[in-house]
Parts: structure tokens; C-alpha cells; sequence
């Protein structure tokens, strides 16, 4: 009884403007905080439609988050069950980074990217500290306020609803920025996964287009080997014992540093070292915040200077509506560890249209164990991240009979005062 009433007046605290968009978890509104005057956007979970329930650790980790608090980390200020639903109340913002990118009237010179950047590492850096990881950093994930300050959204949700069902159009673009470890399905990933994200982003602002657009799973390992060239296994000795490991075909590095020819060499080292292929010795968001290339000139440009389009069309979702269903990836599924990827030369070059090639048969690969690589390949770090949350989440589950009990316990807990 007194459930339902605390229930209605926690709800009854925000006025529902219009809908802003759909993402993975739900739909996202725009609302009015009647207590503080401020508007907010709303998250609204569909947990009340799911199969096996309410996640129990989910609601304890919804708490968690919201002891989350940086300059650089979107605020959740309120979260609280309503009509089956849980609703995440977040500052609003005005903006996101892939606004920023795609606006082609946007001139971003090399300290406006450095600023972009550096505020994306330092929001990554003060999540994994409290050992959060991100999971599923893309452009859009990163929002932009008033003062141009960029927040990094949708922390740790990837941990508490579980992994982004990859089934739905937005998530279309999510493969772009996964980690190779994760591609090949490795259950131990560690915060290397948002640093490899972050380089890609880093790329991203640096081209004006997404780097590494694979159209599958697949077709993403083979457009990074084929920009990186195929890991050898001296480069990444625990690449073979991954769960969906297979072969690829020895492709050389391309030129990437023509392709960065944009990038200062500072820039471009940075760059190379975020997208190390073993995760253990790929740089920490911290020793990339210490790189040289952020105390080198020009410094990053203070966020109230830099350029960002005006505030967003209201009741917009730009990543679903430019979805195009003939783009929708292929997964060519041949055994698992009988098949041998080609990655394709020069298909990196930004066309997500390439399909997957694919050659059933094991023959002449050889990974040749310490082969030279390439000019380009990042020095190897010595720093063993496996010490940092490299366990899988643990995600247990619960029936509905529960859900009243965990409906309540929420309640309260969302009920105490700031
Ligand atoms: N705090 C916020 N302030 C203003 N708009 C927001 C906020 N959070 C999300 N939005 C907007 O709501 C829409 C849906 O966001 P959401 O984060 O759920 O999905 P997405 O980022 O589009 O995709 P995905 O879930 O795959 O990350 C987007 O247009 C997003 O810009």
C-alpha cells in the first residue's frame, strides 16, 4: 500500500516533456526536476519485461553509480521503480560528441581534439579508479554541456543491465569501438577495453569519420588487422586461448601514419599505444592522461572556447534514423577455430558496405612467432592490469515474486535525501 504511494510521489517529482530518443536500455525522456526547477533527462528501463526478472545486482550497482561523481561523468541525480519500469534521472546535456564530429561547419583544430580527448580520458580515469568500466564508449555516449564540458553517459550500465543486445540498429555502431579481446569474446576484459574505445574515438576526431567500421564481428577483427596488421603471437600471447579465437590470415600494418598524417608525432604515439593489441600491455587511462602529448603545444582548449553545434533537435534518435537496413551486418558463421579470416587490405578505409571474406580452410596461415612487425607497432608497457577488475560480472537473477520486496528496498534507498 504505502509502496505504491511513496512510488507515485517519487514520479510525481518530474514533469515528462517529450521524448528524446531510444538507446539500448530504453527510451530516454526530457523532464522537469519540480523540486530544484531544473530540467533532466529520464532513462526509463523496461526491467518489468524481462524474462528472468530484476537484476538483484543490478539495483545495488544503480546505487553505486550514483556515488559516481566527476566533472566529466554525467550526474545520475535520482533513480526510483514506476509502473514496472526503473527510471535513471541524469543532468541534462545539451549535445554529443558525435554531433560534434559528423557537423562538417565544425573546424576542430589539434587543441580542441586534445581537450575533446583529454576530458574523455579523465572521466574514464575517475571510473576506473572506483574500478567501473565503461563497456560501450562510442561518440554518442559522450555528451556535451552548456559550458562545453563533455561527460562521459551511461557508465557502468553496460555492468548492471548486462551486455547491449547487439540485435538492435544503434548497436550497429557500438562494434566499432570494441576491443579486439572482447571480438574474440574474452569473459576477463579489463579497463583496456574503454582505453581501446577511447583511441578509436581519439581516431575518430582526428579523421572526421569513424575509423575501423566493421559490418560483423568479424569483419571488425579484419579491419583492424587490417589496419594494425595481424597480431603475432609474441605481440599478444593469449590471443590463441580466447573463446571465439580464430585465424586470420598475416596481413602487414598499413600506413597508418600517413593515414594520421593530421596528428602530431605526439599525438599519433598516444594514439599507437591506446590501441595496443594485448590488453595487458596496452596503456592505462591514467598513463595516457600523463602522456607528453597533453603538456606538449598546443594545450587543450579550455571547454567553455570550444566549437560545438547548437543544442540538439528535440525527439531526434540521429543514429537510428540514419540506420540503413542493407548495412545490417552479416555474421558469416562457419565452425568456430576452423575458419581463417582474410582481412582485406585497404578495406579499413572508412567502407562499412564491405562484407565479410571468409575461407573455410586451414592451410598456409602461419602467424609466424616473433615476426618483425611493423614501424608502427606501439612499444610494449610493462603493467600488469590484471590485477583491476578482471573478473566477469556477476549477474544473478531473480523471479518475479522478489521484484516486490526489491521494488521496495529500491525505494527506500533512492528515497533518502541528497
Ligand atoms: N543526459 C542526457 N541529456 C540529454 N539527452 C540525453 C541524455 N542522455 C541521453 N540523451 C539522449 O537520449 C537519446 C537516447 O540516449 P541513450 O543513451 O539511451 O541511447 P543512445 O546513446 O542513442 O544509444 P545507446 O543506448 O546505444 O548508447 C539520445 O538522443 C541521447 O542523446
Amino acid at each position: 500500500m504505502g509502496e505504491v504511494d511513496t512510488s507515485k510521489k517519487v514520479a510525481d517529482r518530474y514533469l515528462k516533456r517529450e521524448v528524446l530518443g531510444e538507446g539500448t536500455y530504453g527510451v530516454v525522456y526530457k523532464a522537469i526536476d519540480t523540486q530544484t526547477g531544473q530540467t533532466v533527462a529520464i532513462k526509463k528501463i523496461r526491467v518489468g519485461k524481462q524474462k528472468e526478472g530484476v537484476n538483484v545486482t543490478a539495483l545495488r550497482e544503480i546505487k553505486l553509480l550514483k556515488e559516481l561523481k566527476d566533472p566529466n561523468i554525467i550526474e545520475l541525480t535520482d533513480a526510483f521503480p514506476h509502473k514496472g519500469n526503473l527510471h535513471l534521472v541524469f543532468e541534462f546535456m545539451e549535445t554529443d560528441l558525435e554531433a560534434v564530429i559528423r557537423n562538417h561547419n565544425i573546424v576542430l583544430s589539434p587543441a580542441d581534439i586534445k581537450s575533446y580527448i583529454q576530458m574523455t580520458l579523465k572521466g574514464l580515469a575517475f571510473c576506473h579508479k572506483k574500478w567501473v568500466l565503461h563497456r560501450d564508449m562510442k561518440p554518442n555516449n559522450l555528451l556535451i554541456g552548456p559550458n562545453g564540458q563533455l561527460k562521459l553517459a551511461d557508465f557502468g550500465l553496460a555492468r548492471v543491465f548486462g551486455s547491449p543486445d547487439r540485435r538492435f540498429t544503434h548497436q550497429v555502431f557500438a562494434r566499432w569501438y570494441r576491443a579486439p579481446e572482447l571480438l574474440f569474446g574474452t569473459k576477463q576484459y579489463g579497463p583496456g577495453v574503454d582505453v581501446w574505445a577511447a583511441a578509436c574515438i581519439f581516431a575518430e576526431l582526428l579523421l572526421r569519420q569513424p575509423f575501423l567500421q566493421g559490418t560483423s564481428d568479424i569483419d571488425q577483427l579484419g579491419k583492424i588487422f587490417a589496419a594494425f596488421g595481424t597480431p603475432t603471437p609474441s605481440q599478444w600471447p593469449d590471443m590463441v586461448y580466447l573463446p571465439d579465437y580464430v585465424e586470420y590470415q598475416y596481413a602487414p600494418p598499413s600506413a597508418l601514419r600517413k593515414k594520421f598524417s593530421m596528428a602530431s608525432d605526439d599525438a599519433f604515439d598516444l594514439l599507437s599505444k591506446m590501441f595496443t593489441y594485448d590488453p595487458k600491455a596496452r596503456i592505462s587511462v591514467q598513463q595516457a592522461l600523463e602522456h607528453r602529448y597533453f603538456t606538449s603545444a598546443p594545450l587543450p582548449t579550455d571547454p567553455d572556447k570550444l566549437p560545438r553545434p547548437a543544442p540538439k533537435r528535440e525527439s531526434v534518435n540521429s543514429k537510428a534514423s540514419d540506420f540503413n537496413p542493407n548495412e545490417a551486418p552479416t555474421v558469416l558463421s562457419p565452425p568456430r577455430k576452423s575458419r581463417r579470416v582474410m582481412p582485406e587490405r585497404g578495406s579499413f578505409e572508412g567502407n562499412a558496405s564491405q562484407v565479410d571474406k571468409v575461407d573455410d580452410h586451414i592451410g598456409d596461415i602461419r602467424l609466424a612467432a616473433g615476426e618483425s612487425t611493423s614501424r608502427n607497432e606501439p612499444a610494449p608497457m610493462s603493467v600488469d592490469f590484471s590485477i583491476f577488475g578482471a573478473k566477469p560480472p556477476n549477474r544473478p537473477t531473480i523471479n518475479s515474486a522478489d521484484r516486490t520486496h526489491l521494488k521496495r528496498k529500491l525505494e527506500l534507498d533512492f528515497q533518502q535525501p541528497e
